[in-house]
């Protein structure tokens, strides 16, 4: 079944909880927090403390997608805040098997990410490690960019090492996730997709998620 997992970098700030109560409500899976530093990535947003301050506001696992350069000197404060998934990016970390296990020793759900023109091989060997993959479908940054369909062919490709090695991990997608993108994704063998503006920028998110949902065309 297609998980959906709303990001609240579309959401109004002024209102997280609310939000994110919203999209719960509405059949959200996940909630998506992305945490970006300025450097990585040229925006900034979120941080622990935000963190905190929203998980009290739903059930659901918050997925914690880290933009942000040395990783490593900011997941016990992500973990300690109470995220269910952290998610790094191969390209931030020197010593990704370390990293990861960083974040399972601070009792997190690991995740890897890389970025559209990261070649699937730069993850290859760390697929055992992991709960997640994460295929960006635009370079991360901002919300609203429109999804880049040469990421397709590597979604496909660790759908096919996750096959022949017996895996469990997750595959999701982010960026420019809409009911027309969707079922690209799912097809090419995506789990969850991530979608903001798709989601939090439409007046009913309940059905906005119901959209995306049957677009994919995996409800069930
Ligand atoms: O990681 C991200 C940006 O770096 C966001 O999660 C992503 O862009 C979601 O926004 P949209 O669905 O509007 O493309």
């Amino acid at each position: 079944m297609t998980k959906i997992a709303p990001s609240i970098l579309s959401a109004d700030f002024s209102r997280l909880g609310i939000e994110i109560q919203d999209v719960e409500r509405g059949g959200a899976d996940y909630i998506h927090v992305d945490v970006m530093d300025g450097h990585f990535v040229p925006n900034i947003t979120i941080g622990p403390l935000i963190v905190e301050s929203i998980r009290p506001h739903t059930e659901l696992p918050l997925d914690v997608h880290l933009m942000i350069e040395n990783p490593d000197h900011y997941i016990p404060a992500f973990a300690e805040a109470g995220a269910s998934f952290i998610t790094v990016h191969q390209e931030t970390c020197p010593h990704l098997h370390r990293t990861i296990q960083l974040i399972k020793d601070n009792g997190a759900k690991a995740g890897v990410v890389i970025n559209p023109a990261t070649p699937a091989e730069m993850i290859r060997d760390i697929l055992n490690e992991v709960d997640l993959v994460l295929l960006m479908t635009v370079n991360p940054g901002f919300g609203g960019q429109t999804f880049i369909s040469e990421v397709v062919k590597k979604i496909e490709q660790v759908a096919e090492w996750r096959e022949k090695r017996q895996l469990l991990f997750e595959i999701e997608v982010d960026g420019g996730i809409n009911g027309d993108t969707a079922k690209l994704c799912t097809n090419a063998g995506a789990d969850v997709l991530v979608a903001g503006s798709a989601v939090f920028k439409q007046a009913d998110r309940k059905q906005a998620i119901r959209e995306i949902v049957q677009a994919a065309g995996k409800a069930d």
